[in-house]
């Protein structure tokens, strides 16, 4: 029997002027050098809405607002089985302006148009799409 936990995770896709937050995954940790929207493991009985909040704050020092879940994916990586929760949320209003434009402890704000080149984990394709035709085509 190969029974293993799936890990809840909860993902900030952080948008400000279809901008988005990304950073790229640490050298000594799985997926690295991939690039990543701030997020992480959930703690016992944490929502995901929060959990991508907290993950955002403690990854990048910005403080964000969850509003909407744009979608879930469950994936089965030789690491983990994870599913993933990327939740829209935007900064929060009495962020610092000059946190909108500079870079965030190694997090950069890339324009939509841009995350195709990047290089993200095979989970977040269906996401990229999704940002594509909301941020890009629209
Ligand atoms: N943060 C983040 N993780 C992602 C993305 N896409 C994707 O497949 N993942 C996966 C990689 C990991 O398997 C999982 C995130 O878990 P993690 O290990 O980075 O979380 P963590 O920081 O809470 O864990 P830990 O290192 O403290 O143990 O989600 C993404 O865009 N952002």
């Amino acid at each position: 029997m190969n029974e293993r936990k799936t890990n809840r995770i909860g993902i900030a896709v952080v948008e400000h002027q279809r901008q988005f937050l990304i950073g790229v995954r640490d050298h000594s940790t799985t997926l690295a050098g991939h690039h990543e929207f701030p997020g992480g493991k959930c703690e016992p009985g944490e929502a995901p809405d929060v959990c991508a909040a907290r993950e955002c704050l403690e990854e990048t020092g910005l403080s964000v607002r969850p509003a909407e879940e744009l979608l879930y994916v469950e994936h089965a990586y030789d690491h983990a089985d994870v599913l993933l929760h990327f939740w829209l949320c935007h900064p929060e209003p009495a962020v610092p302006a000059h946190l909108l434009t500079e870079d965030l402890k190694g997090f950069r704000w890339i324009p939509a148009e841009e995350l195709p080149a990047l290089n993200f984990p095979a989970a977040n394709a269906p996401l990229i799409d999704l940002l594509i035709n909301a941020y890009v085509r629209s």
